[in-house]
């Protein structure tokens, strides 16, 4: 984003909001930058003014950027007065550290004498939604959050992309720092660990750096894979990890991938990871992907009580739109940012009108004929018998979970469905897919069968 593709977006944002709102919120906010992490930082009048901004018009706006830049994902504001000179700066390529040095207090940061990153506001336990996949997950981060004896150390959360590490972190952070406010809680991402360690380098004040870093009651470092192959960073970091594990310090890490799976990364450092509580955050399910857009209507009708959202839409996207909750969250505020333009309720029609290219990029590209495969594997049976028109309870019900998960991970018709079943009719994969269903509720060996075969399907 560029200060003048922000100022392109005013316009639109107008028409958006109104006049009114946009005299009064947005015009007053001053473009300051953007980070290679994608942290947007707007410069509002006061701390207040740019609270209230972030959590009324916080989704909009990023509905509204991301229309223009998709690799915006958070919204940073600063209070303060106007600096020219710093302004014209900011609109330059980004500096790493521009989002972890704040130059005048950030609504999303607590006041920090140390180097951290400034924490979402929105990222707390109480907007947290839990479900199965990230069950575990949470339950150590309430854990660690509760302060308390050291129990594990470190907590290593690891997930895939958009799966709310970070917002985990963040809650842990904030629950922390208001359990005990005198608490020295730090963190930040592991790129910024390495661009503070090469500026002390540079600037011979590794002493300064060294103490800081050990003088923290809780650190948090976010994206560890970052430092694979770094190998001053790492041996920085591995120190930095003794020393406050030997003082009983809580480190909490994240990443994309388990200890193991991290390349380039020195087996000393990669046992010290394993060391602590290892959980992964899974791929979301749909009844956590759902939960999670109806925790977010809810937020917003708070603000926008008229909100009409038909039924049937937020399962249809909670089926259709990728794991990455991020990606989803996207999806919803897009979606509340055009039905607020065009004056509209939330239906079908504009699900499709407006988040037509969405949809298109999360088509499932699972197939027929792998979900066939799988699930012929599964069940231990011959693919051809599986197509084939014997009816005999051995082939007949991993033919039904097959149907189900065709119909469920596809986007393909009942009756193409059929053909591709040895030509069957499309009542036929009606009934099969109502069988799995109630089966599915009675049974929990096939739940399991099905939920476990869906999540190999799907990763
Ligand atoms: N269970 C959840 N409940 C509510 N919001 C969630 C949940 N999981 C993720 N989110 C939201 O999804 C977005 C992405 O989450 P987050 O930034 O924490 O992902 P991440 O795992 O750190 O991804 P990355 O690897 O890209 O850094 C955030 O806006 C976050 O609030």
């Amino acid at each position: 984003m560029t200060k003048e593709q922000w100022g392109a977006l005013q316009e639109q944002i107008c028409r958006t909001i109104g006049q009114n709102n946009y005299k009064t919120w947005i015009e007053p906010l001053r473009f300051r930058g953007m980070t290679n992490e994608g942290v947007m930082t707007l410069q509002a009048p006061t701390n207040f003014f740019g609270t209230y901004v972030s959590q009324n018009f916080g989704d909009m706006l990023l509905a509204q950027i991301s229309t223009v830049d998709a690799s915006v994902r958070r919204l940073n504001f600063q209070a303060g007065i106007s600096e020219p000179k710093r302004e014209k700066q900011e609109t330059q390529k980004p500096a790493p550290l521009a989002e972890a040095e704040p130059a005048s207090p950030a609504t999303t940061a607590k006041d920090q004498s140390l180097p951290g990153a400034p924490l979402d506001m929105r990222f707390t336990f109480d907007t947290f939604v839990v479900g199965k996949p990230n069950e575990l997950a949470h339950a150590a981060a309430r854990r660690v959050a509760e302060g308390g004896p050291v129990t594990f150390n470190p907590l290593f959360l690891y997930g895939g992309v958009g799966l709310g590490k970070t917002h985990l972190m963040h809650a842990i952070a904030w629950e922390l720092s208001q359990r005990n406010p005198n608490a020295t809680v730090l963190y930040l991402s592991a790129e910024q660990f390495m661009y503070r360690f090469v500026q002390a380098l540079r600037e011979r004040k590794m002493m300064d750096f060294k103490e800081m870093f050990r003088s923290v009651d809780v650190l948090m470092v976010d994206d560890v894979q970052f430092i694979a192959g770094k190998d001053s960073t790492q041996e920085e970091f591995f120190h930095t990890f003794n020393a406050l594990v030997d003082q009983n310090k809580q480190i909490i890490i994240s990443a994309d991938r388990a200890p193991d799976e991290i390349k380039d990364l020195e087996n000393r450092i990669r046992s010290r990871l394993q060391s602590g509580l290892v959980v992964d955050l899974h791929p979301t399910d749909y009844e956590l992907r759902l939960g999670i857009l109806q925790s977010k209507v809810e937020g917003y009708r708070g603000m926008h009580p008229g909100l009409q959202i038909d039924d049937g839409v937020l399962e249809f996207l909670a089926h259709r739109i990728s794991t990455n909750v991020r990606v989803l969250e996207g999806a919803l505020t897009r979606l509340f940012a055009f039905a607020s333009l065009v004056g509209k309720p939330i239906n079908m029609d504009l699900v499709q009108d407006s988040l037509a290219d969405v949809l298109r990029a999360s088509e499932r590209k699972i197939s027929i004929d792998e979900i066939q495969r799988r699930v012929a594997e599964h069940y231990n049976i011959r693919l051809s018998d599986m197509i084939g028109p014997k009816r005999v309870r051995n082939f007949a019900r991993p033919r039904q979970v097959a149907m189900y998960l065709c119909k469920q991970l596809t986007s393909r018709s009942l009756p193409e469905i059929g053909r591709r079943f040895g030509g069957r009719d499309h009542t036929t994969v009606m009934h099969g897919v109502r069988r799995i269903e109630e089966l599915r509720l009675q049974d929990g060996q096939i739940d399991e069968d099905v939920e476990m075969l869906r999540r190999a399907l799907e990763a």
